[in-house]
Formats: C-alpha cells, sequence, structure tokens
C-alpha cells in the first residue's frame, strides 16, 4: 500500500440524486475545474476519486494556514493557475480516495458499509422537494451498526444558488437537532459549492482528520 495514501477506501460518499457529490469531488479533485456550465451525468454505479489533500503550514503567529495542493491547473484562459509549494512545506503530498456511490444506487448503498471510517452526505439545499427526504435518508445511514464508529461529513451543497435553503433553515428540515440527540457519531457540518469553491477548504480540513 502507497504510504502516502491516508486510507484505502475507507471514505464513502452518498447523498440523494443529483445532490452534487461528483460536482463537489471533481471540485475537490481538481480545484477550478468546475463551474457554472459543468455537467456531471448521473452516476449509475461509482467512482472513485483520488483527491490531494493540502499541506499545512504552520506560522510564527500560531495560526494554521491550509494551502490547496494541486497539480498544475490550467484556467480556461490558458493561464497556469498551480500553487507553488513553499519552501517551508517539507509534509509530503498526502492522498485520500473517496468512493462516491450515486444516488440512484440508494437501496445498494449498505453493500459498501465494511470497513467505512469516514462518510461524506450531500445534500442540494436548492432542492425544497428532496432535503426532508434526505434528512431520513441520512437518519437510516446513521443507524447501521457498522457505521456506529464513523466521521460524518454533512455537505449542505449548492450554495452559490441564490434560491438555496440558508444553513439554519435546511438543518431545520433535515431534523438535525433530533438527528443529533439520537446518534453517536460525530457529525460535523459545512457549507459547500463545487462551483464558487465556498467550503472547500473545510472538507480538506476534516478528510485530514485521522
Ligand atoms: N450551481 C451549482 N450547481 C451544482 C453544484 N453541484 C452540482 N450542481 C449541479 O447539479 C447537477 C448534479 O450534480 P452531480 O454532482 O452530478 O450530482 P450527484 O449527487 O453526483 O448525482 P447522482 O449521480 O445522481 O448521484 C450537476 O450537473 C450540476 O448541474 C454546485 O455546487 N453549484
Amino acid at each position: 500500500m502507497d504510504s502516502n495514501f491516508i486510507s484505502q477506501m475507507s471514505c464513502i460518499c452518498v447523498g440523494p440524486k443529483r445532490a452534487g457529490k461528483t460536482h463537489l469531488l471533481k471540485a475537490l479533485e481538481n480545484p477550478g475545474s468546475i463551474d457554472e456550465t459543468t455537467y456531471s451525468m448521473p452516476t449509475n454505479g461509482t467512482n472513485i476519486f483520488t483527491i490531494n489533500l493540502p499541506t499545512k503550514n504552520v506560522n510564527t503567529s500560531n495560526t494554521t494556514q491550509v494551502t490547496p495542493q494541486t497539480e498544475s491547473t490550467m484556467e480556461k484562459n490558458g493561464k497556469d493557475t498551480t500553487i507553488p509549494r513553499r519552501k517551508s512545506q517539507k509534509a509530503p503530498l498526502k492522498c485520500i480516495r473517496i468512493l462516491e456511490i450515486g444516488g440512484a444506487m440508494a437501496p445498494l448503498w449498505r453493500q459498501y458499509y465494511e470497513n467505512v471510517s469516514k462518510i461524506i452526505y450531500v445534500v442540494d439545499t436548492s432542492n425544497l422537494c428532496q432535503i426532508s427526504a434526505a434528512g431520513v435518508l441520512l437518519y437510516s445511514i446513521l443507524a447501521e451498526p457498522r457505521l456506529q464508529r464513523c466521521r460524518v461529513l454533512l455537505v449542505l451543497a449548492k450554495m452559490d444558488y441564490a434560491y438555496r435553503q440558508m444553513r439554519n433553515e435546511a438543518l431545520l428540515m433535515l431534523q438535525i437537532s433530533k438527528l443529533q440527540k439520537e446518534i453517536r457519531q460525530e457529525l460535523t457540518i459545512v457549507e459547500a459549492s463545487a462551483v464558487d469553491q465556498t467550503g472547500l477548504d473545510a472538507i480538506y480540513a476534516w478528510l485530514q482528520i485521522p
């Protein structure tokens, strides 16, 4: 096993159909690759994403700066936006592989729960019809005995949309306070957008937690 890989597929990404999983993981894999015109085909199966995690720079003022560690990223205008490694960065590049399981596969998600330590659950905050059902689906995942020791990241996705639900409204519709009283897992909530890259740093930081 490559020692630079934090884990081999112990992290899965699930969520309802068209919630924004593929878009989000593509954005994490290759920041800047997603904009308003990008389209992702529905995943009728699984996708594997290899995400390079940022290296942490701890400066003398005791603050932690997270720098996206990308391969050479070419913007549409052809300009190279690679962020150069700073000389002070000595930590080796860490990667994590994430298994995305399509929303259409929901009845089969449980087949992938073995040896999972982290779950990313993506909810579309712009889809009023789906959001309450997404809460019920999340509860059914977290009740799964094999997932009791998992860390869970709830991603409130598509936050760039003007007509999205705001964080508190979305959490209310998902019944998160009720859910948190009943579950054992540690739940982290992040607002994100694959398009304007909101929340990506917070997700990188969560992925780095052992
Ligand atoms: N504006 C905006 N649109 C998004 C964002 N994420 C996803 N979308 C749109 O939503 C569509 C569906 O996103 P996907 O990432 O394919 O959704 P998914 O959860 O992988 O869907 P399944 O494959 O059905 O499980 C995309 O084609 C985009 O049009 C986002 O952050 N902002």
